[in-house]
């Protein structure tokens, strides 16, 4: 009969000493070998981290049921130390890995063993494999019967066989022999159960024949570690030994202890057979014979022997597959999807003319329209964690600039002594006699000045958002072309820097035109009389408040006027404004013309005819009360004294002069007049700043990208130039059409596949 080892495949070559000619029918390796062999090439197309992995296999049992013969046959050869001298004292971890086989390999080429202990090292011939388990058993815990839980780590490389690790444990013992420690079985439970405890496990329960099977230690593990029997298949050995008279019959049928996966009973080799060095094969024909030879067991041939034992896991094996195949169809349609897009992301080569110039317009076309995109805030890829796009922009133009003119008081670099200051210096060599529309001018244009700075940075961050704008446009497909793409951002550069210029120069006129005319009719400017009109309720509110003599307060009172004639009159300039020096003060000439308590004139006009508005300012004009000038009469008073030696007037002349009282009320309409103008050209710039940079840069920059990429890139003689592939796309391209070509004959194989299995 045909000898078989059911986990590995016949091997092809003449055999070393150790190899046994292993021929065919059913053995597990016929069936799964080619399956798994087909699903590992499918795999190995995927890439190399994908592989099947097939359940571990673990035999448990007391100690010398058998457990090492059943899988060394199951493996098909002899390197385990068996024997009634030796036992398992360490988890042996045997991963069987296929490997290829090229056809000038010998057996003893393409099959070997090695220790993970002793890395590097082949064993070719098993039974030195045999050997070394034994001392590096022995290495570990001596001679003398201990057990541990360090594992001994064995790969067999062979073509021939699965990949699958099969897990050789130490055997239940009741009694401690030698340096055992006296709690022995349940060191080797616990430590089997850690083995057998995972889904993933398949556990052979062996039990052996010729002792009390209702009892077994196996089963007894076995059924804690998988309650629902569904990864349990029994083996009972040593069905050769039995009493005379018994068999296993009722307890292969499962009549004795009930197991989903049912009972394989096999005959291993003896102790004798071992000693006279039985190989396999004989092991193999002797087990057939003896079924053969007892009828009790000829109806159960299906559980019967190492090679029914075989199929049955392979079985096993055959459902995991097929368990695990939707999900390996999933990942391949997935990889599938993905690589698609890859390579539709690199496009298509071409080499006509029109082809080329196809393929140009649909870049530029579509950059263009990413921009745009972006801009508008249609882009496809939408962020929901951060502003993009025209949201900054907005972003820029509301929270940023808007919001930052509003935070401005022009006032705030004005100190009472600047404006009295700037007051005076406008009335230049004359003496004054009202309060001169200059200084308000000259001050307001100062603060218009200064939103130009803001207007031009605003210009500047928004040129900056489209510069990056225009990187987050560059398409995966212009990757492929590195001409191509720095063209492309050479020009974009270019035209977004000359966007900019149009919208600085408008920015600076925007300003300037705010500056060089002081509309002081606008409507929502307070004009001088309303701005008199507050100043005098606001100095009336702290004199009250502060040291005013309740006369005064009254004649005061009596004397400011509600209406704005009289408010204009109040702030008739009838003095010189006192003129500090660095050493002194010099005394001030004041003609006191009708003055109120106050001091303040009662007649006159603040002489601002644009802000009062121009035929009730020239009427009021006439009317002004002249202050005297310091020079005119000093002569005339005391002509007759001798000459006078004026001191040398100091380089330096300040207004630090005390303040009148008129002088607070001026400083205070000026003030209101600066903020209520400044307010005015505030809105206008807010509005009109945004508005400029929308149109000349934003908009422009939308509107015009597409056709400036046609003038400047689609032309006919550039084509090739511009169309150079970087030669790593091509590379990927193809790259990329191989696996996918392999990836659609994966799946078309795995469905092939899965439907020989009996799959939906
Ligand atoms: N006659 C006969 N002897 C067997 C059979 N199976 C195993 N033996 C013998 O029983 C002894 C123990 O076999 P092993 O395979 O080493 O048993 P084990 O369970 O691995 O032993 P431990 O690792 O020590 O627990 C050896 O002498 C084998 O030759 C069988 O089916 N029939």
């Amino acid at each position: 009969m045909d000898q078989t080892s059911p986990l590995v495949a016949p091997s092809p070559s003449p055999a070393v000493d150790f190899q046994q000619p292993l021929p065919s029918p059913p053995f597990l390796g016929q069936s799964v070998i080619p399956l798994v062999n087909k699903l590992q090439d499918i795999f190995a197309q995927l890439g190399s981290a994908s592989t099947i992995d097939l359940p571990q296999v673990a035999v448990v049992g007391s100690q010398s049921s058998g457990k090492s013969s059943v899988l060394e046959a199951l493996v098909g050869r002899d390197f385990l130390p068996r024997g009634s001298d030796i036992c398992t004292r360490r988890p042996l971890v045997l991963q069987l890995v296929q490997t290829s086989r090229r056809p000038d390999d010998s057996a003893e080429l393409s099959e070997w063993g090695e220790f993970l202990h002793l890395p590097g090292r082949r064993f070719t011939d098993f039974s030195t494999i045999r050997k070394e388990i034994q001392t590096e058993t022995d290495r570990d815990l001596g001679v003398n019967k201990g057990i541990s839980e360090k594992q001994i780590r064995l790969k067999i490389f062979s073509p021939n066989v699965l990949n699958i690790t099969l897990v050789d444990l130490p055997g239940i013992t009741k009694v401690p022999v030698g340096d055992q420690p006296t709690d022995i079985e349940a060191r080797v439970r616990t430590m089997i159960l850690s083995y057998i405890k995972h889904d993933t496990c398949i556990i052979l329960a062996v039990s052996p024949a010729n002792a009390d099977l209702a009892n077994s230690d196996a089963l007894q593990m076995a059924r804690i570690a998988d309650p629902d029997g569904s990864r349990t298949i029994g083996v009972i050995t040593k069905l050769d030994i039995m009493d005379r008279g018994t068999d296993a019959r009722n307890f292969l049928l499962g009549n004795i202890i009930p197991l989903r996966l049912g009972y394989v009973g096999v005959v291993n080799r003896s102790q004798e057979d071992i000693l006279v060095n039985k190989s396999i094969a004989d092991a193999l024909a002797f087990e057939d014979q003896f079924f053969r030879s007892r009828p009790v067991y000829h109806s159960l041939s299906d559980r019967c022997g190492i090679p029914q034992l075989a199929k049955k896991l392979n079985q096993i094996l055959v459902q995991h597959i097929r368990a695990i195949l939707p999900d390996l169809k999933t990942r391949i349609n997935a990889q599938m999807i993905t690589l698609q897009k890859e390579l539709s992301s690199y496009g298509e080569l071409t080499d006509s003319k029109s082809g080329q110039g196809a393929l140009l317009l649909n870049i530029i076309t579509r950059y263009s329209q990413g921009f745009s995109s972006i801009v508008d805030g249609k882009c496809d890829e939408m962020s929901t964690t951060e502003l993009s796009g025209g949201a900054r922009i907005h972003y820029i133009f509301q929270a940023i600039f808007v919001k930052s003119l509003e935070e401005v008081d022009p006032c705030d670099d004005l100190t009472d002594e600047g404006i009295r200051t700037a007051v005076q210096n406008a009335t230049g060599p004359k003496n004054v006699l009202f309060v001169p529309e200059v200084p308000f001018q000259v001050l307001v244009r100062r603060q218009i000045a200064r939103l130009l700075d803001p207007s031009l940075q605003c210009a500047r961050f928004i040129y900056d958002e489209l510069v990056k704008i225009s990187h987050r446009c560059e398409t995966h497909e212009l990757q492929r072309f590195p001409v191509l793409r720095r063209r492309i951002e050479e020009v974009v550069a270019n035209f977004l820097r000359e966007g900019l210029a149009p919208a600085e120069t408008m920015i600076g006129h925007l300003i300037e035109m705010e500056m060089d005319y002081i509309n002081t009719s606008h409507p929502a400017f307070i004009g001088g009389s309303k701005a008199v009109e507050v100043a005098l309720q606001q100095q009336r509110g702290s004199i009250t408040s502060s040291s005013m003599k309740p006369k005064d307060l009254e004649a005061g009172s009596d004397k400011l006027p509600e209406k704005p004639s009289k408010a204009r009159a109040i702030l008739a300039r009838n003095n010189t404004p006192g003129l500090a020096t660095e050493q002194s003060v010099r005394p001030t000439i004041v003609h006191q013309e009708k003055t109120g308590s106050s001091g303040m004139p009662l007649s006159g006009s603040w002489g601002i005819s644009s802000i009062f508005g121009g035929a009730e300012s020239h009427a009021n004009g006439k009317e002004h009360s002249v202050g005297r000038m310091y020079n005119e009469p000093t002569q005339a008073i005391e002509p007759k004294f001798g000459s006078i030696q004026l001191r040398e007037p100091p380089t330096v002349l300040r207004a630090t002069d005390a303040q009148t009282e008129q002088e607070t009320v001026e400083i205070a309409v000026t003030r209101l007049l600066l903020k209520s103008y400044y307010d005015i050209v505030r809105k206008n710039v807010q509005d009109l700043v945004p508005k400029a940079i929308m149109h000349f840069l934003v908009n422009h920059s939308k509107r015009e990208l597409h056709n400036v990429f046609i003038g400047k890139l689609y032309r006919e003689n550039l084509f090739e130039e511009m169309l150079q592939e970087r030669e790593e796309i091509a590379a990927k391209r193809k790259r990329c059409k191989e696996i996918l070509r392999v990836l659609q004959q994966a799946a078309w194989e795995l469905d092939i596949f899965f439907q020989s299995l009996g799959g939906p």
